[in-house]
C-alpha cells in the first residue's frame, strides 16, 4: 500500500514527523463523509468497510485517534458500532463539535449542559418548514442542537438557500449561531468548534505532530487550529475528504483525497509504515 506524500512541504513535515514518533502524534477525524460516505438519510449513515478496524489498528501504534463530530458521541458509537473502539485508552470521540466527550475512564458520556435557546428555536421549526417548496426537508434533533437538512428536499439547493436567512434570523433570536454544512443548516450555540476540541486534544497529550481528517464547513475551524499549532511548534497535516461539495476546505488541505475509500487507502498505508 503507498502512502501519499501532502502536496505542501507543511504537510510533507507533518508527516514525516508523525512516522518518525507515533507516540507523540495526535489524529483526529470527522465522522460523516470521512469515515462515513455521505447518504441521504442521516440515520442510515455507516463507516466505509473496514475504516473501523483500521482505526482500531491506528489507535494501538499512535499516540491518541480521535473523532470529533457534529453528531451526538451516542449516535456515532451506535451507527459506527464503535463499542470496541470506545473501550481503547488511545481513543476518543468528541461529539457535538466539542460540547461532549466520551470518558474513557467511567465508559459515559460527558456533556455540558443544554444550551438554553435550542429548545424554542426547535419549536418554531415545524411552522416555518411547512411550505410546498421545502418539501423532503428533515430536522435532525441532536438535543444541544438542531440541524435541518435539505439533502432529501425535491430541490436541496434551493431550500438551502430559500431557509438560510429565516433560520438565521430564529438562531439569531434565540441566542444561536447558524452553521451551515454539506445540505444542512445547524441552530447551535456561538463560540463552540472543532478547532477547541482539536487543540483540547493536542494539549491533553502533550502531542508534537497533529494529523486532522475533514470533508465540510464544519472542518475549516479545525484546520484553522492545526495551523496554530504549526506557528507553537506541532508538525501538522491538514486532509480532505473529497473536494467537490466543499471546495473551499479543500483550498485549505495539504492533501486531498477520494472520499472515505481515499481515507481508508490513506490509513492502510499509514499502518503499514508504522507496523
Ligand atoms: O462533523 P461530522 O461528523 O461530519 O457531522 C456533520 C454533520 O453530518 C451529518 O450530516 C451530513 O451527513 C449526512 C449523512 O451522510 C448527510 O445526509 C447530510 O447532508 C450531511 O450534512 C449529520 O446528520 C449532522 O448532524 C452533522 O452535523
Amino acid at each position: 500500500m503507498v502512502l501519499r506524500t501532502p502536496d505542501s512541504a507543511a504537510g510533507a513535515a507533518g508527516l514525516a514527523a508523525i512516522l518518525d514518533r507515533p507516540r507523540e502524534a495526535s489524529l483526529a477525524f470527522d465522522f460523516d463523509g470521512v469515515l462515513s460516505p455521505i447518504v441521504a438519510d442521516p440515520g442510515q449513515s455507516r463507516p466505509f468497510p473496514g475504516m473501523v478496524a483500521a482505526l482500531g489498528r491506528l489507535a494501538e501504534l499512535i499516540g491518541s485517534v480521535s473523532i470529533i463530530t457534529g453528531r451526538p458521541v451516542e449516535a456515532v458509537l451506535r451507527l459506527g458500532d464503535l463499542g470496541d473502539l470506545a473501550a481503547l485508552e488511545h481513543f476518543a470521540i468528541f461529539g457535538l463539535y466539542g460540547m461532549q466527550r466520551w470518558d474513557w475512564e467511567s465508559r459515559s458520556v460527558v456533556s455540558e449542559p443544554v444550551p438554553p435557546g435550542v429548545a424554542a428555536a426547535r419549536a418554531e421549526l415545524p411552522a416555518l418548514l411547512d411550505r410546498p417548496h421545502l418539501r423532503g426537508v428533515a430536522v435532525e434533533d441532536k438535543a444541544m442542537s438542531v440541524a435541518v437538512h435539505t439533502r432529501r428536499a425535491d430541490e436541496p439547493q434551493a431550500a438551502l438557500e430559500a431557509l438560510r436567512e429565516p433560520l438565521r434570523e430564529l438562531a439569531g433570536r434565540h441566542g444561536l449561531a447558524l452553521e451551515p454544512g454539506r445540505m444542512v443548516l445547524e441552530l447551535r450555540p456561538p463560540g463552540v468548534d472543532k478547532g477547541h476540541a482539536l487543540e483540547a486534544i493536542v494539549g491533553r497529550h502533550r502531542a508534537r505532530s497533529v494529523a486532522y481528517f475533514g470533508d465540510d464547513l464544519g472542518d475549516l475551524a479545525a484546520f484553522d487550529a492545526v495551523e496554530r499549532l504549526r506557528e507553537a511548534g506541532v508538525a501538522g497535516l491538514k486532509v480532505c475528504s473529497g473536494s467537490d461539495e466543499v471546495p473551499q476546505l479543500a483550498a485549505r488541505a495539504d492533501l486531498i483525497v477520494d472520499g472515505p475509500p481515499g481515507v481508508l487507502e490513506f490509513l492502510e498505508g499509514l499502518n503499514e509504515r508504522l507496523k
